[in-house]
């Protein structure tokens, strides 16, 4: 394992690969300000099995096995496993149908659960855990040690629809659906938390030029993902009708690296874990003192982002992923 560059913040990617996770995991392993000591995987965009595969098939095309892969839970915190997959967002391989072949490498012995508290104890307050699945791991962390949500340093949140439509329903935003308890669990679980939700990521579109000028480059990241975007293109054009993709997860890892380019608001979230609104993520901006006690009352901060410099984001993303 890569041990501690003092001038690189140490970045832990919890990830369910899937195409923009792919585009992420590589803008972070691009990223001179970044160190990534470790990769958790959970289900979301495919099941855990496949995203542990695609985890450690992603660090091999960029040629760093020396990262650890820790696998996640394999369904819900309260034991779901009806579990919302999104293969007709990433294809039923998660990476644009490729059918790549199995990786060499292998997951840690450890849970990705215990990984994190392990790390976080390790290197307390240093730690930015991006999570840009399903919230499960860090709810099952936070629960396996009651200082986690002390040690590590920064949760960076891609989920939630604030103010919004989602994306799953008009209520939900999909990693946030998937297990909207674990979701509330952490949001008020008073760690160090920024959330980047869909109202701001649909800003942030990766254009049919955007792919052009990357498929020109010889970059082998750039050349690797134009295999893999085709099946991340169409569903944008079907569900959207647009032609270019949303760069959900990696504006989270510039988010982590730089939250400047984002506005940010405060207050305290919420999650609806049942009903027709299940998985709805509702801000408290504490602007108004309410008569009633609620169930936001006294619940910890978060930073919520509001705009983004989507021009530099996708500029920085670029620049990333044709610098290998
Ligand atoms: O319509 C959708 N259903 C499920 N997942 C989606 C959809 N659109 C995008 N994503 C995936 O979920 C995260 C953002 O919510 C992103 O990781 C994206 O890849």
């Amino acid at each position: 394992m890569a041990e501690g560059d003092p001038g690189k913040k140490k970045f832990i990617i919890d990830t369910d690969p899937g195409i923009d996770d792919a585009m992420a995991i590589f803008v972070a392993l691009q990223s001179p300000q970044v160190e990534v000591i470790g990769l958790t995987t959970i289900y979301g965009n495919v099941y855990t099995t496949l995203a542990t595969r695609n985890a450690l098939h992603l660090l091999e095309v960029a040629g760093r096995t020396d990262i650890p892969v820790a696998e996640g839970s394999h369904f819900t915190i309260t034991n779901g496993t009806k579990l919302r997959i999104a293969d007709f967002v990433h294809g039923a391989d998660g990476l644009g149908n490729q059918n790549f072949p199995p990786p060499n490498g292998k997951a840690i012995e450890q849970s990705a659960a215990a990984f994190l508290v392990d790390q976080a104890s390790k290197y307390p307050g240093e730690i930015t855990l991006v999570a840009l699945g399903p919230l499960t791991n860090i709810a099952l962390a936070i629960q396996l040690d009651p200082a986690f949500t002390k040690n590590i340093g920064k949760i960076v949140i891609l989920g939630g629809a604030f103010a919004v439509n989602g994306n799953v329903n008009p209520a939900a935003e999909a990693n946030i659906f998937s297990d909207p308890d674990s979701a509330d669990i952490v949001f008020t679980s008073g760690a160090d938390i920024l959330a980047v939700g869909i109202n701001v990521t649909h800003q942030v579109l990766f254009t049919d030029a955007d792919r052009e000028k990357l498929a020109a480059s010889n970059g082998k990241l750039a050349q690797y993902l134009c295999k893999i975007l085709d099946v991340y293109y169409s569903y944008h054009c079907d569900a959207y009708d647009i032609k270019g993709v949303y760069l959900h997860d990696p504006a989270t890892i510039l988010a982590a690296i730089d939250p400047s380019l984002f506005t940010w608001t405060e207050g305290a979230v919420r999650v609806q874990t049942s009903g027709i609104t299940r998985g709805l993520t509702i801000l408290y901006n504490k602007q108004k003192r309410f008569e009633e006690v609620t169930e936001w009352t006294d619940k910890p901060t978060v930073k919520v982002a509001v705009t983004v410099d989507a021009p530099e984001v996708v500029k920085l993303v670029m620049d990333r992923l044709m610098s290998l």
